[in-house]
């Protein structure tokens, strides 16, 4: 390459909400392709108020690849990473940018290496499904600088690859994550079941309990659950796919009475299935649990419940 060729530095920037399942994916059937054991539901969230943002930089002076998280450097080594890096490289295409006479092929994008920098615009790792934001918006913007033609499906298989929340980060309105059957995880991505117009009056709160970092990661938890917990392969098996027919239909008919008695059911079969795990695990506090009683009360004097709580 020329001197002029070595100095340019190709960019491209993207935005991606965080999501909140109201089935929740709990349990990996294979750790390494981040493959579920049931089907999951979520609500992609507005990217005005939780979302990543993310920059991704190429040049053929940039050494080797590497990533800032909220300003400070992380390694790049885990699998997570490298697993999406490697699958949006392999479905690059060439990019020309004519004005300054840069030329990429499809091929040159094995060589050439990366800077991510990414800001999240809420609290990291507590919680709040930062990674679902994260690599959703990491594989999108990876996708936009190097041209990738994929359809939505394919790159939310993608984003799964580097949390399994994130697949359903690529898609607004209410997401399920098809488990899929097949072992190489082929058929396990995210559809799109309504986008964000269908239920526009529905409103979210999030109460931000605690912004520390959990002490068990949802990765570690799920794993210790698979191993321990014997009330998982019920929920998987019996309990979450009548759950999932249920919630569609009461998301297709707007019907907020059955989808809030849904989500509050599942989310405390969640938290039981994470108590039913050795040793037991404890997302909520007791700002948490004063809230749920809080909710339970108001809805039980008010007539027709109006609120319903899910915590994460
Ligand atoms: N903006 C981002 N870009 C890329 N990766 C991110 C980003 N934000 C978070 N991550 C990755 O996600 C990890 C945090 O994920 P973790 O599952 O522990 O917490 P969480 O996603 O906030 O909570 P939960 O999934 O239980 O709701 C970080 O350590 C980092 O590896
Ligand atoms: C409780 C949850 O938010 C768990 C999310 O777990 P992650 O997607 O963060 O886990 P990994 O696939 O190991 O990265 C439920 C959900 O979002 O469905």
């Amino acid at each position: 390459a020329t001197e002029a060729q070595a100095q340019w530095v190709l960019t491209a920037t993207g935005r991606s909400p965080t999501n909140i399942a109201v089935i929740k994916y709990w349990g990996k059937r294979d750790e390494a392709l981040i493959l579920p054991v049931n089907d999951s539901i979520s609500v992609t969230l507005d990217p005005d108020h939780l979302s990543a943002t993310t920059t991704v930089a190429a040049s053929p002076a940039f050494p080797s690849d590497r990533m800032w998280l909220n300003g400070k450097e992380i390694a790049l080594s885990g699998g997570r990473f490298q697993s999406c890096l490697r699958e949006i490289r392999k479905r690059a295409r060439d990019v020309e940018d004519e004005k300054r006479g840069i030329k990429i092929k499809k091929e040159d994008w094995e060589k050439l290496h990366v800077h991510i920098a990414s800001y999240n615009n809420f609290p990291t790792a507590a919680g709040l499904a930062s990674s679902a934001a994260g690599f959703a918006c990491l594989v999108f913007t990876l996708g936009k600088l190097m041209n990738v033609n994929e359809d939505y499906g394919e790159l939310s298989s993608i984003a799964r690859q580097g949390s399994g929340s994130a697949c359903r980060s690529i898609y607004g309105g209410f997401v399920k994550w098809c488990m899929g059957k097949s072992d190489d995880g082929s058929d396990s991505m995210a559809v799109q079941l309504v986008d964000e117009s269908h239920w526009d009056d529905l409103v979210i709160i999030i109460a931000v309990v605690s912004s520390k970092q959990k002490e068990t990661s949802s990765t570690s938890g799920m794993r210790d659950t698979v191993e321990t917990s014997p009330l998982l392969q019920y929920r998987a098996q019996t309990v979450v796919p009548g759950r999932i027919l249920k919630m569609e239909e009461a998301i297709k008919n707007r019907d907020f009475e059955s989808f809030a008695r849904l989500t509050c059911a599942d989310s405390n079969q969640f938290h039981a299935v994470c108590l039913d795990t050795s040793p037991p695990i404890f997302y909520m506090n007791d700002t948490s649990h004063r809230i749920i009683s809080l909710v339970e009360k108001w809805n039980h004097s008010e007539g027709t419940p109006q609120v319903y709580f899910v915590p994460v």
